[in-house]
């Protein structure tokens, strides 16, 4: 997608954000702070679009306004900051607040020749995927897909717009995530390939038609593999992400995929196992991708 956005102003940037030990922040705020206050300060933070978005120690969140503040005078093409506090529940909502700027949050940020338009205060956006996203983006070609956790198409658009499968159904439970997908469907061209579907995977995943099953992070991802499965035909692709103890890196997963073929009556066999980032302390977000054969 190259063309212009009508009412929408277009930031380019290499990755989805960057990490940046700027020691300006510091400097700005460094008549006002104590030493020990210094020294908590955020040591990184991520910018999508025109939006900052921070982490902020809960002991100096008392400065929250102030370093904002600061950080929009660093980066004066963004116009807004948020307080990250984590993503919760199923729907995978961020919990941010408006630190500084403006109150109106919704950016448009591309990536890879793929534009996604989102609001980060109101729906998550992982830098930490963007190899991962790319990597989608190049597999297959005039297939039908099933994206299970669709988002706001982060797995999606890039297959969409690079390697041009026949069709992506897009399945996605959040009203607000849904929302986005479309219209990010729309602003990539991709319509004539996406349709997006709002609602559970458990109630609408399609059976037996797809080449290529995605199943994106959401915490109860295995909860999810025999309507993943079921979807897909024989010799079909299945992209298993899920978070594991560095310990049992893949082991356990891999007995999950076994499992579900195990049950569905199908062999499931490995192809291949990546960690696609750091979760949190000793826990691994991966990926397992495996090949279906078997009764459609
Ligand atoms: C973490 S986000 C998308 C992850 C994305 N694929 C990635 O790895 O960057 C997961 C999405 O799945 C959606 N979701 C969770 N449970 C779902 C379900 N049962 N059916 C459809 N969508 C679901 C959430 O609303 C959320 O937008």
């Amino acid at each position: 997608m190259t063309g212009p956005l009508p009412g929408l102003e277009v930031h380019h940037q290499e990755a989805p954000d960057f990490y940046d030990r700027n020691p300006e922040l510091a400097d700005l705020l460094a008549d006002s702070i104590s030493p020990g206050e210094r020294e908590l300060l955020p040591k990184g933070w991520s910018i999508l679009g025109k939006v900052i978005i921070v982490k902020i120690d809960p002991q100096i969140e008392s400065l929250k306004a102030r370093i904002g503040e600061a950080l929009l005078e660093i980066y004066p093409r963004c116009s807004s900051v948020l307080l990250d506090r984590g993503v919760a529940g199923p729907f995978r909502e961020p919990d941010r607040e408006v630190i500084a700027g403006s109150a109106k949050t919704e950016t448009v940020h591309r990536e890879d020749g793929v534009v996604f338009k989102l609001d980060p205060a109101k729906v998550m956006f992982s830098a930490g995927n963007l190899q991962e996203r790319m990597r989608m983006g190049r597999l297959g070609g005039g297939e039908t897909v099933v994206d299970m956790f669709a988002g706001i198409g982060y797995f999606t658009l890039p297959m969409a717009v690079h390697s041009r499968p026949k069709k992506i159904i897009a399945i996605e439970i959040n009203p607000v995530a849904y929302g986005y997908l479309a219209e990010n469907v729309r602003l990539n061209g991709v319509d004539g390939i996406v349709v997006p579907v709002h609602g559970d995977c458990d109630l609408v995943t399609p059976r037996a038609v797809a080449d290529r099953v995605v199943m994106g992070y959401v915490g109860t991802t295995d909860q999810y593999l025999d309507a993943a499965i079921a979807a897909l035909r024989a010799g079909g692709a299945l992209h298993y992400h899920q978070t594991v103890p560095e310990k049992l890196y893949p082991r356990k997963l891999e007995e999950d995929l076994a499992g579900a073929g195990e049950r569905a009556g199908r062999s499931v066999k490995i192809e291949r196992s990546a960690r696609v980032k750091k979760y949190s302390p000793g826990i691994l977000h991966a990926v397992v991708d495996a090949r279906v054969d078997g009764a459609e």
